[in-house]
């Protein structure tokens, strides 16, 4: 038993000590009724510390303020709990979350500190929420996470719930977070509560997700934590809740997800790079086989970025021995796309007898998804890179970052104009381009990523990845000898560009003609 825990025992009955001190109910073995627990909860009786305050942390310690008050948010950036305990909210582009933030700051029922073990003291719920990123290797780091563990231990009570909303490898709740809260608490792992409860949100839909939008997935490390967080989501969501077998299970569900996702993508991908062979548009044949609900495909694109989706297949790749074909290869085509893109934008240059060495080429989006501030293993970090590799001059626009910290010369839309491009990569549709006026701007090759532009009547010849969902083959766009967008034309291996009904091209597209890449570009920002 540590120092600091040796004068406490406990007489079994939570939230009280041997000595009868008052102190908050822990719901871990709480002896009163569970009616009575829901009351302590949702009257603001039970200290809540809620680690981690960014995209997915502030939005979920605003929930949790709002459902059951006296909440304490802890996050090392002093700037952004300086902005919290004045109402306001950091994170960009999350609707609801400014006046959220601020009613409950004002309310009172939400603060904010850097000291993550005074809020460990105090609180009887500990719910860890900071990110579990990947180092050098691809492998999981879960530095962060223990960080926040040591703060927990230091102020963790008998009876307490440490609740972790962090996506983890599987059995990181049995074989690293509950050791450690006991070495370094000095409490054994039968007196405090320990549960994975994923969070299943998404950025620009936070609150409605937090609130409700899903069934929690619940799994404790006993029966006695599921059931006590059980109560928790119960009353936090108005969704069900759904208890599964242990911690290790619900830490497989949520990556399971994410594997899920990044699977399907790659499966999107690899077939979106048959367009051209095909002379196809990949993204019609797509949607129209999602008519089956047995065939849900996702979106063919550059790459996939974010610190959730391209991280989460690593939280097994890295640690079982079973081999995952399937998992490990979606992955590499996922992060070899932004290459790919480059390779397409190549082969229509050449089909103008033009290559990329010293070409001006302009990046469009910066960050993984539009309207959100992120930039972990964003595509276009992989797009840039492919690009000035290559000999291009590189400028970028992004309305959330600046494109100079990536390897772009920062350009603003109302520059576009006072310049020409050699070509153009949409990587990102943030809103913000709909303001581009294409017809003022030099005719160029633009290679739409996303099937995001119309510019059928521009004279830019646009070579769109896996094609439009109108049914346009990827080469449709580029305009030759002035025809429109629209006609019957198919990118050829060799850099061609064919009728598409009768020229289909002679030499298949095979692997082994596509330039070889390290598929690294669009790799994990650690
Ligand atoms: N972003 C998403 O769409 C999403 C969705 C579901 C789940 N998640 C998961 O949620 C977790 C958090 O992701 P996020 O998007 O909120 O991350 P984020 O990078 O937006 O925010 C992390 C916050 O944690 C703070 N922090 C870092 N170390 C800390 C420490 N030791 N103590 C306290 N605060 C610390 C940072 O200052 C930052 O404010 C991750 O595990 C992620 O996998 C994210
Ligand atoms: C609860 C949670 O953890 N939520 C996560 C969060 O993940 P996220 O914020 O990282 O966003 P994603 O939408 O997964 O995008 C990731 C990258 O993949 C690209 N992409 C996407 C779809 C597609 O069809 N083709 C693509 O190419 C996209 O451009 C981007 O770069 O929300 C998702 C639901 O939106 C959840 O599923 C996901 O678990």
């Amino acid at each position: 038993m540590s120092p600091k825990n040796a004068d406490r025992e406990t007489d079994g009955t939570a939230g009280r000590t041997a000595e009868g001190n008052d102190s908050a109910v822990g719901l871990y073995r709480a002896s009163c009724p569970s009616d009575r627990q829901r009351e302590l909860l949702t009257g603001g009786e039970i200290p809540i510390a809620v680690y981690g305050l960014g995209k997915m942390g502030l939005p979920l310690a605003g929930v949790y303020a709002e459902r059951f008050g006296n909440v304490t948010g802890v996050d090392i950036d002093p700037a952004v709990v300086e902005q919290i305990a004045d109402g306001e909210s950091h994170i960009v582009g999350e609707p609801g979350l400014e006046a959220l933030i601020a009613d409950q700051v004002d309310a009172g029922r939400l603060e904010a500190t850097t000291d993550g073990q005074r809020a460990a003291s105090t609180a009887r719920i500990h719910v860890i929420i900071v990110p579990t990123l990947l180092d050098d290797d691809q492998q999981p780091d879960l530095t962060t996470v223990e960080s926040v563990v040591d703060d927990i231990a230091a102020g963790l009570e008998p009876d307490d719930l440490v609740v972790a909303e962090s996506t983890l490898p599987p059995t990181s709740c049995r074989d690293v977070i509950q050791p450690h809260l006991e070495q370094e608490s000095g409490l054994s792992g039968e007196e405090f509560g320990l549960a994975f409860c994923p969070e299943r949100t998404s950025s620009t839909t936070a609150l409605r997700d937090i609130r409700g939008e899903y069934p929690k997935v619940v799994g404790g490390i006993d029966d006695e934590s599921t059931r006590a967080a059980a109560l928790v989501y119960d009353e936090l969501s108005s969704n069900e809740v759904h208890p599964v077998s242990d911690a290790t299970t619900a830490e497989a569900v949520k990556v399971f997800e994410g594997i899920y996702r990044d699977v399907n993508i790659g499966l999107a991908n690899e077939l979106g790079r048959l367009a051209d062979e095909l002379g196809i548009s990949v993204r019609e044949a797509i949607q129209t086989a999602n008519d089956l609900p047995m065939c849900q495909l996702h979106d063919p694109g550059p790459g996939v970025g974010g610190h959730c989706i391209p991280y989460y297949p690593h939280f097994l790749l890295a640690q079982n021995d079973e081999p995952m074909a399937v998992t490990q290869t979606a992955r590499e085509l996922n992060d070899e796309m932004p290459t790919v893109v480059v390779d397409r934008l190549e082969r229509v240059l050449a089909a103008e007898d033009a290559d990329l060495e010293g070409a001006s080429v302009l990046v469009l989006g910066v960050t993984y998804r539009p309207g959100i501030e992120e930039t972990r293993a964003s595509p276009a970090l992989g797009v840039i890179d492919a690009l000035a590799e290559r000999g291009a001059d590189v400028a970028g626009i992004d309305p959330l970052v600046d494109p100079e910290a990536y390897g772009a010369r920062a350009l603003e839309i109302e520059d576009l104009s006072d310049e020409s491009f050699d070509a153009a990569v949409l990587v990102t549709p943030h809103e913000e381009f709909d303001a581009i006026s294409w017809n003022d701007l030099e005719p160029m090759v633009v290679v739409d990523g996303r099937d995001a532009l119309d510019l059928a009547e521009t004279d830019h010849r646009v070579y769109t990845l896996a094609g439009k969902v109108d049914g346009q083959s990827p080469a449709a766009g580029l305009a030759g000898d002035g025809l429109k967008g629209g006609d019957e034309r198919s990118l050829t291996a060799d850099g061609g560009v064919g009728e598409r009904a009768d020229d289909r091209p002679t030499t298949s597209v095979s692997s082994a003609d596509e330039p070889t890449t390290d598929g690294r570009h669009g790799g994990n920002d650690v």
